[in-house]
Parts: C-alpha cells; structure tokens; sequence
C-alpha cells in the first residue's frame, strides 16, 4: 500500500513533486524499463487488474437485482430473475474475483520489488564508481536519500500507483456509464454536483497538506537541533549550555505542536465538510430517487444500484488526487535516480571475479609538468606544474606547509582525480596506459585519519586483500605491530570495531590500517603522516609498523613531521603548489635561504 504521505503523518518527510512534462514521463520510463524482465507477468497482473475491476462493477447491479428479485421484479439489463440465481451468481463473481485479486496484489508487488531491487542495486554500483569529483558537490545525505527516500517513492508507485489508477478509471467510467443505464435523470443531477464539490474538496485538501508540509519542515528542523546538540555533546557540557540548547528544543518543538494543532482544526473541517457534502448528495439523490420510485419511474433495487455505484464513484474520485500526486512525486525521484544512472561511471571492474591485476607495476613513479585545479573551483590552480621521480623502492616524502598541495598529489597518484595538463608516470608508461582496477591495486593509502568499517578487526584488515586467509591476517597484523594489541581483547580478531563497536585508539587504527595495506602488498605506497601526536610509545609502535611496511616497495610520505623523513631518499618541498627544492635531509639543510632549513629550524626549536 502506498504509505500515506498525504494523510499528513508529520513523521514522514514530503519529496517534492514535479510537474509530469515530458522530460519527467521520460526519465519515468526509463526507470520503467526495469519492469522488462517481467514483462508477461506485468501483463497477466494487468489483465487480472482489468478482471478484478470489472468484477467489482458488478456488484451494485446484483445487489439492486437481489433487492428487485425480492419483490418479484426485474430490474433493467441483463440479469435473471430468479433470486437464487442472482445469489448465486455473485457468489461465482465474488470467488473469481478473490481469486483474481491475489494474484493481482501478488504479482504486481513481485514485479515492482524485483524492478526496484534491480534499479537500488544499478543506482548504488553507480554511486560507488562515481569519480571523486561527483562526491565534492553533493552531501552523503542527500545521496542516501536518493538511494532510500526517492527510491521508495518509486516503490509505491511501482506496486501500487499505477494498478490504483488504473482501476479507479476503470471504476469511473464504468461506474459512470451504469448509472447513467440506470437512470439517466439521477446520473445527470449527480454529475451537475460532484464537479463542485470534488474542486472545492482538491483545494481543501492542498491547504491541510500545505500545513502539514510547515510541520514537517519545523519538526526536521528541530530534529536538526537534537541532531547537532548530541554530536557535539561534549562541547554543550563544557559550556554549560544544556538549558540554553533545551530552551532552543522546546521552542522549535512547540512551534511543531502548533502546527499541527492548527493542521488538526482543518482536518476536522475538512472531514465536516466531507461528511456534510458526501452525505449530502447520498441523502439527496435518494430523496429524488424515491420520487421517481414513487411516480413508478424507477425500482427499489434500481435505486439501491443506483446508490451504491454513486458512493463507489464518489470514492473513486476522491482516490484520483492522491494517486496522481504520488506520480508527480515519483517523477521527482525519477530526476534525481536517472540523474545518476546516467552519471559518466569510472571504469571500475564491479564484478568479484574481475578484480585482478592484469598489468604489473613495479614502483617507478612520475610526474612530469604536472598542472591542476580542482573540477568544482576551477580558479585555483592547485599544482602549478610539478615534475619529480621517484624510482621503484624509494622513500620520497613531501612536506610544505598547509594547502600546499600535499594531499592533491595523492589523490593524483590514486587517480581520484586527473591533471589538466602533464602526466603521471607508472613505470615511465602513462596512467591512462593502465585500468584503474590496475594502478588502485597496486597503490595503497594509509589515510591520516583511518576509517574502520563496522565489523570485526579481521574483516577490517581483510579490506585490504578481501578473501585473504587467517594466517595472512595475523602475519600482517604481526608485522604491523598490532597483534600485540588484538590479542589482548577477549574476543581478539572478532572484535567488533567501528561505531557500534570497542573504540580504538588513534595509534591502534593506525596500525589496523597498516595491517591492511600490508595485507594488499602494494608497489607504491602512500602514507598521510597523522598530524596529531601519538604518545612516544605508541608512536613508536607506529613508526616501526611503517618502516615494515615500507620495505621494498616505492613510498611517498606525506610529512607533517620533519624528524620521521631524514631518512628519505628525496624530500620535495612543497608551496603553493609549486616544488621549492628538492633533495635528501643533508642537501636540503645546506641551502640557507630554503624553506626546508627554516622549517627544520622551526619544528627543531618548538620540538
Ligand atoms: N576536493 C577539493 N575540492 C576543491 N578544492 C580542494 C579540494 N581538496 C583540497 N582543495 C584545495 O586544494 C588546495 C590544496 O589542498 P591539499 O589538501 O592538497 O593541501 P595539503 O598540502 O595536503 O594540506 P594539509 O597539510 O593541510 O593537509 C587547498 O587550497 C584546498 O583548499
């Protein structure tokens, strides 16, 4: 069933609709198109659709044929006029018509889930292989909100929207054209009124809507509040400010409450004047109707059919809106789905089995004339031609002070993101030479602030190699120092780690993110120095995790501190997106006047 946002549920929010144009009903179709694998059931739920309508129509007739028979009468149309006949009659209908519709209800929704679960499976592979670009311009919760809100619109239009107009036409204009059998002066009195109060009814109901929409609104404002207020707990307590932030809650919150107390008062209005009107055409169109049983014009049972298809038509069109505003609002989500389905993807192999390396790279890295700017702020040009090398097996690191580029060159060497003008270099042959399957499997990142997934520590070391063994997850958390620490959790490796589970500590996510890069073995190897101390002993835990897994592979190190690069083979110094100098610890200090040497003064005297 569709889940009522209509019926002014403040707790759910309201997707915007969108006027069906043509642009709509196109994207519309192609999400449509996802209903082809199931095309000849969705033909046999439509017919049975048909079947269940039309069947549905009969009823009026055969309860005003039942009340005729009673009286020895036989009323207009095809019916007999033996009374059992007719009973029996409705209950062959009725059977046919439960049978019909669960198969109907069954297949429609067996279609529409499968359709969905293949556009939410296209929807998020998309995502996911999305080039880094397309992420800078867009919230993670507007994203997932694509993936859930916009998409379980479709859903109920999908599984029901379609099947409900449908069926409300077909009881319309059927209902429609067996009053008028009936009688054609009754029919022609009720379809003089309905059209004025059906408008009068619509333009209610858009203004009770409009109201809940503003609760809405207000209350996901105040849930902003709580929202805020409870990620930076901390700050509120240091400050003291919990009254302040309860004070701003209530305030937000009463406003809710006064919203839809005023929403409330227009509902019971609008449901008095449904009342009122509904029954009131009921009541009047029987007055009339008994009049014209009473000149002989028509018959009881006549007059009941004639009744109950007008309450039939009656709800049918009170049925039209909503349904209709769900399709509005699944033209919405259609956009912004088909906007991303028809996002240019990166050309990432998605299958398990296709995930291997098919060209080796052995380390050598380049990059020559390297030029570049962000996509989404085009005026500032990053890096301003940057050319070095680092040969396979090097330690290169690069220092500079903040926004100097650092983290750019990574994202290069990862190929986040490509250089306007110039180029990177694997093994002296171009990046665009490679898949990117190829170069992200042989590049690792140890990140500065290292992400663990929800789950145990053995699958978050396992990211880096997915389907590796046991004895290769211990043999790489040994190496990097952390199956000292693991082991002394009850649970060791199953230990559930991330939101919900044990908090590590800065410098033991960091040697889980070195057991996973470990663990992926790769040729070049990126490491984002933390910027925030670890104590000396876990630093020094840290530090010998690195040199590990620094061995034998090219590393490029992305100094904060200076005193963990002496070693380097290359230090290349970095301002404004411009290389200063370059050379090892002993040569950069030999130049007075280089920004190394006033750097190293500087971290010496506050160190
Ligand atoms: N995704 C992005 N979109 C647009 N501009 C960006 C993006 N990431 C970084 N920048 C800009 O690029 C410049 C270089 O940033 P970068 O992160 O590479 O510097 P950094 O040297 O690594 O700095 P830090 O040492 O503080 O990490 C900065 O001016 C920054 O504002």
């Amino acid at each position: 069933m569709a889940r009522g946002r209509n019926s002014g549920n403040i707790s759910a929010p309201e997707l915007p609709k969108a006027k069906i144009n043509k642009e709509g009903i196109k994207n519309l179709r192609k999400l449509l198109t996802y209903i082809k694998p199931y095309r000849f059931k969705f033909a046999a739920a439509l017919l049975f659709l048909i079947l269940s309508s039309l069947t549905g129509l009969a009823f009026p007739k055969l309860l005003g044929g039942i009340i005729d028979a009673a009286k020895g009468e036989v009323s207009k149309g095809i019916l007999p006029s033996n009374l059992n006949t007719i009973g029996l009659i409705s209950f062959a209908i009725l059977f046919v018509q439960a049978f019909v519709s669960f198969f109907r209800v069954t297949w429609f929704v067996q279609i529409a889930e499968n359709a969905l679960a293949d556009i939410r499976r296209d929807t998020y592979f998309k995502l996911i292989t999305l080039p880094m670009n397309f992420f800078a311009n867009r919230r993670v919760g507007e994203l997932n909100s694509r993936i859930s809100a916009d998409l379980s619109q479709i859903q109920d239009v999908l599984t029901t929207s379609f099947a409900e107009i449908l069926r409300l036409l077909i009881i319309l204009v059927g209902g429609i054209s067996m009053m008028a059998i009936v009688s054609g002066k009754l029919a022609l009195i009720l379809l003089i009124i309905l059209p004025v109060i059906a408008p009068c009814a619509i333009f209610f109901g858009r203004f009770i809507r409009k109201i809940s929409r503003q609760a809405q609104d207000q209350l996901a404002e105040s849930n902003t509040i709580v929202e805020e207020t409870l990620q930076g707990i901390a700050n509120v307590k240091a400050f003291v400010n919990e009254a302040f932030e309860a004070g701003r809650y209530n305030k937000s919150i009463r406003k809710v409450a006064s919203l839809a107390i005023k929403g409330a008062k227009f509902r019971g209005l609008f449901a008095s004047f449904i009342v009122f009107c509904l029954f009131g055409v009921i009541v009047g169109v029987i007055w009339y109707g008994a009049h014209l049983v009473s000149l002989k014009e028509l018959k009881v049972g006549e007059l009941t059919e004639f009744v109950l298809y007008a309450i039939l038509v009656s709800g049918t069109l009170a049925g039209l809106p909503e349904q209709y505003a769900n399709i509005q609002r699944a033209v919405g989500s259609s956009e912004r789905v088909v906007e991303i389905l028809n996002e240019q993807g990166e050309t990432i192999n998605i299958g398990e089995t296709e995930n291997y390396i098919t060209q080796n790279i052995k380390g050598n890295l380049t990059f020559r004339d390297v030029k570049f700017h962000y996509p989404s702020r085009p005026e500032i040009d990053v890096l301003k031609g940057i050319s070095f090398e680092a040969s396979a097996g090097q330690k290169v690191a690069i220092v500079g002070p903040s926004g100097s580029g650092k983290s750019t060159m990574a994202a290069l060497i990862l190929q986040f993101y490509h250089p306007q003008s110039g180029q990177l270099l694997f093994d002296d042959k171009p990046a665009c030479d490679y898949s990117l399957t190829d170069i992200r499997n042989q590049v690792a990142i140890v990140p500065q602030d290292v992400m663990l997934f929800g789950g145990t520590i053995r699958e978050n070391i396992a990211y880096g190699k997915l389907g590796s063994n046991d004895d290769d997850i211990i043999q790489a958390a040994k190496r990097a120092n952390a199956d000292s620490f693991i082991t002394t959790f009850p649970e060791g490796y199953d230990t559930v780690v991330g939101e919900r589970g044990v908090k590590l500590s800065g410098g033991q996510r960091q040697r889980i993110a070195i057991a996973r890069a470990l663990l992926k073995n790769p040729s070049i190897l990126i490491l984002d120095e933390a910027t925030s101390s670890l104590d000396s002993e876990s630093e020094r835990l840290v530090q010998e995790a690195l040199e590990e897994l620094m061995k034998n592979r090219t590393s490029i190190i992305i100094a904060h501190r200076l005193s963990t690069i002496r070693e380097a083979d290359k230090i290349i110094v970095l301002e404004k997106g411009v290389i200063l100098e370059s050379g090892n610890h002993n040569e950069l200090l030999k130049n007075e006047q280089g920004l190394y040497r006033y750097l190293s003064g500087l971290q010496f005297e506050l160190g």
